[in-house]
């Protein structure tokens, strides 16, 4: 561990300052793409002007033949790319991997400028972030980039969830964490056999009503992932880091999909992945308050004045934690509005009305 004297301090001589506050751009979907699928290539820059946030992936779902393709066509597409406001990540292999090194070292070399964070997989404690943290110091010095990459960590091992605030608290480089549902559910032995969602199997169900065990008993499916999305949302706010659902492997079920997105955002998350084109705007409605929420918020903050005391609205009392809870929701709303005038308009309209 660091001292606390020397936790801002560069790991390598030449590398840029360590960030005290991470930036908070919006990431409402972080969008995934393979560099060497040369179809999902050639969407980049129309899909780079919809999404927050768009992933170069090098790792799992790209073939092992294609890894080094992958690699060579993120530093091609992102030297050609004018990405705009558009956050450029990536995802490189996991650490115990044969290419990993390279990724890390072609594109901090390469690309260094244009990436903002490098998520990495299969995190399993600090001793990860931290071998991360001291490559990359070095990489940036030798580059001389003036921006410090950050690090995002995928919470996918069991080793991982039990570690996880050491994880959140590792670096000054974390920008955040994303669960990793199929690999975790591997990584505990869970008897799943699917890419995040739900299980039908995992329920309760009501008590018996007579005799018969089977008769009139009501059952709800239950949600596998809400005891990790719960901690992970808590050791990235402990952390002052964002918290993130990653995958919904089941790309037609966008009902489903919107669900799941919900719950995380509900608890907490900022943001998921989408996989697919057609889960960018699900995760860009999920991950924007409702005009209806952010009027209602807006109004609770105007009535409570300087945010002290209780005051009736609407029959629901509201007092200093409510109020903060409005302010969550408002800022949020004004940070997305800020780039998004269709949704600025949005939420205006909604204001207006509700007071
Ligand atoms: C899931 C897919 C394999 C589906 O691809 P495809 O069968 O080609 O779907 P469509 O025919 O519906 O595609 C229509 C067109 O859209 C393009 N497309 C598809 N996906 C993307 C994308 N992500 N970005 C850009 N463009 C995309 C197709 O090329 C089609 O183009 P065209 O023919 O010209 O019309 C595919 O979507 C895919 O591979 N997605 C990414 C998968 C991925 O990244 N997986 C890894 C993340 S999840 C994970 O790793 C698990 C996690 O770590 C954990 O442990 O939980
Ligand atoms: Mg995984």
């Amino acid at each position: 561990m660091r001292s606390p004297k020397d936790f801002f301090a560069p790991l390598a001589v030449g590398a840029p300052e360590p960030l005290r506050q991470i930036p908070v751009p919006p990431s409402r979907m972080i969008h995934f793409f393979d560099p060497s699928n040369e179809k999902m290539a050639a969407k980049v820059p129309d899909i780079a002007k919809k999404v927050d946030v768009l992933l170069g992936n090098l790792e799992d779902a790209v073939r092992a033949d294609r890894k080094e393709a992958a690699r060579n066509g993120l530093v091609a597409i992102a030297k050609s790319t004018d990405f705009g406001k558009t956050q450029l990540w990536t995802r490189v292999n996991s650490l115990d991997s044969p290419w990993v090194l390279d990724d890390l070292i072609t594109l901090v070399t390469e690309i260094g400028d244009k990436l903002d964070v490098i998520m990495v997989p299969k995190v399993e404690g600090a001793q990860d972030i931290h071998y991360v943290d001291r490559l990359l110091a070095q990489l940036e010095a030798r580059a001389g980039l003036t921006k410090p990459l950050l690090v995002h960590a995928i919470l996918e091992t069991a080793s991982g969830v039990a570690n996880v605030e050491e994880i959140a608290g590792a670096s000054p480089r974390m920008q955040g964490i994303s669960l990793g549902p199929a690999d975790l559910a591997a990584s505990r032995r869970m008897k799943t056999t699917r890419v995040g969602g739900g299980h039908p199997g995992y329920l309760v169900r009501t008590d018996p009503t007579g005799e018969d065990l089977n008769e009139g008993r009501t059952t709800y499916q239950q949600d596998l992932w809400h005891y990790t999305v719960a901690r992970m949302v808590d050791a990235c706010a402990a952390n002052g880091i964002l918290p993130y659902y990653g995958p919904f492997g089941d790309i037609r079920d966008v009902v489903a999909c919107e669900d799941q997105f919900r719950n995380a955002f509900l608890l907490g998350c900022v943001g998921a992945w989408s996989l697919h084109p057609v889960q960018i705007d699900i995760a860009k409605k999920v991950f924007s308050p409702s005009p209806e929420d952010v009027a209602w918020a807006r109004r609770v903050i105007a009535e409570m004045g300087d945010g002290t005391g209780a005051v009736m609205i609407d029959g629901k009392m509201q007092d200093d934690a409510s109020v903060k809870q409005c302010r969550v929701v408002a800022e949020l709303a004004d940070a997305l509005a800020a780039d998004d005038p269709e949704l600025a308009a949005a939420y205006d309209a909604a204001t207006k009305e509700a007071s």
